[in-house]
């Protein structure tokens, strides 16, 4: 069913499966990510792709019933390895949620605490990461003259640039993105949307979305999810004009899901 097999890839899944209790949401996933590009996963409710996106990042571990087979290349190292620091690993690869979940801290401080955490002490140094994060949110100019206020005195749209932002803050090379913009206005998502592609030119973005106009507005490649089953991954402009499976074509044509 898959178009897309490869073994280690420099940052992919290999026979990746997950599991909650005997229920297998996630069924032996071979996909590749490349650098420089955004990959959308489509499929209808409860396929498996936000479980699929959290897995990435480890973030299953925090599920006590959830179990993770198969291996996460990313440069030769396998992720998916127990001994592969949680923590360190999610330095590298951020996520950003579905609804805005800022710290309730001041706009500085929920920039400055990721790189503080992971050891950056000198004030400076904070002040210039601070700035190039939000800067490359394409918020700064919004919100420059009011650092020390509230994060939850920003707007919907605002904190979801602001949590894209603090994930910017420890250099990641890869963005996991579930839904970011399902809880935002239209402008506010085409915001989110322009920065996703201008964010694509440094970093790998995998984003989940349940919205097959955004998907091909901003992404490179996309995968269609059905049931666990990855049923086909290609280029976005040829799956959504001429997929190869007869799946993909239902759904994009609306028939189910
Ligand atoms: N924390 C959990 N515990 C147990 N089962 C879960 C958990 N999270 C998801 N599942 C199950 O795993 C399957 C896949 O769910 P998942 O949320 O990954 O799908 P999805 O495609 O992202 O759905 P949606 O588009 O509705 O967000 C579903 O059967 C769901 O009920």
């Amino acid at each position: 069913m898959q178009t897309q097999t490869r073994t280690q890839p420099r940052f992919g899944t290999e026979e990746l499966s997950v599991f909650y209790g005997t229920n297998e949401a996630v069924k032996k996933i071979n996909m590749e990510f490349p650098e420089k590009s955004v990959t959308a996963l489509i499929g209808p409710s409860g396929c498996g792709k936000s479980t699929f996106l959290r897995s990435l990042n480890r973030m299953n571990d925090e599920i006590a019933s959830a179990r993770v087979d198969g291996r996460i290349w990313m440069d030769g190292q396998d992720l998916n390895d127990k001994n592969t620091d949680a923590v360190t690993l999610r330095q590298k690869i951020g996520m950003v949620w579905q609804r805005p979940n800022p710290f309730y801290k001041s706009i500085y401080e929920n920039i400055a605490f990721g790189p503080r955490y992971h050891g950056t002490r000198s004030k400076k140094k904070l002040d210039e990461i601070v700035e190039q994060s939000l800067r490359r949110a394409a918020l700064w100019d919004e919100v420059k003259d009011r650092l020390k206020e509230s994060a939850l005195s920003l707007s919907g749209g605002q904190q979801q640039r602001l949590c894209i932002a603090r994930a910017l803050s420890v250099s990641p090379q890869i963005l996991l993105l579930d839904e970011p913009a399902s809880a935002l206005d239209p402008v506010s998502t085409g915001k989110v949307e322009e920065l996703i592609i201008e964010l694509k030119k440094d970093l790998r973005i995998v984003i989940v979305t349940h919205n097959m106009q955004q998907a091909a507005r901003v992404s490179d490649s996309t995968a269609y999810f059905y049931l666990g089953n990855l049923i086909e991954h290609d280029d976005t402009t040829k799956l959504f004009s001429n997929p190869s499976n007869q799946m993909t074509q239902e759904y994009i044509m609306g028939r189910f899901g």
